[in-house]
């Protein structure tokens, strides 16, 4: 089938400890696609018609973690969001892969977040109820030790340097 693709936009989120100033990053193993499983990547998902790109993380990090979250900053990507789907602005983004006329360009934003505890006060543990077989809470100096997904090799960097500079002013 031939036609005009379009441009998905995913949100996703960078879970830490601390939103001020990140020590950990969680990174969850897909399931599927054949092509993605095995891979790392930040829990989220597609915003889906009608809903805004806060309400899809919310619902993405409920059914596939299990948790309510609170968001934090934004990690801007270096790319055109101009004409994506479900967002007013040009926001920018991080291109995951260009479309052509067969297949939908994909991009994602990508925010701090943080678990939120559950009512009583207790921690909350975020488990793979969804399209993940495993989650893994990485440690500082370890962020880049999962195969994470190709889109997301650059993303872990700007996050790394994110926490840098935040750790950098915290206590310099
Ligand atoms: N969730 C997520 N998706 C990513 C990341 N990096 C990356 O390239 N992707 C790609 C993989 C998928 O092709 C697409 C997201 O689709 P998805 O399968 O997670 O979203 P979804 O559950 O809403 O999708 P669907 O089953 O409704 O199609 O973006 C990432 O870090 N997180």
């Amino acid at each position: 089938m031939g036609g005009r693709s379009s441009t998905r936009l995913v949100v996703a989120a960078a879970i830490t400890d601390d939103l001020l100033v990140p020590r950990t990053l969680l990174a969850a193993r897909r399931t599927a696609p054949d092509a993605l499983a095995g891979l790392w990547e930040f829990p989220g998902g597609k915003v889906e018609r009608g809903e805004s790109v806060e309400q899809a993380l919310r619902r993405e990090l409920r059914e596939e973690l299990g948790v309510e979250i609170e968001i934090g900053d934004e990690i801007p990507g270096p790319d055109d969001g101009r004409g994506v789907d479900d967002q007013c602005g040009d926001e920018p983004v991080w291109m995951l892969r260009p479309g052509d006329a067969d297949v939908e360009r994909l991009v994602m934003r990508v925010w701090w977040a943080r678990v939120l505890p559950g009512a009583d006060g207790a921690t909350v543990e975020p488990r793979p109820l969804q399209d993940h077989d495993e989650l893994r809470v990485l440690e500082p100096g370890g962020w880049r030790d999962v195969a994470w997904l190709p889109a997301d090799k650059r993303i872990v960097d700007a996050l790394l340097q994110d926490a840098t500079d935040r750790h950098r002013r915290a206590y310099c």
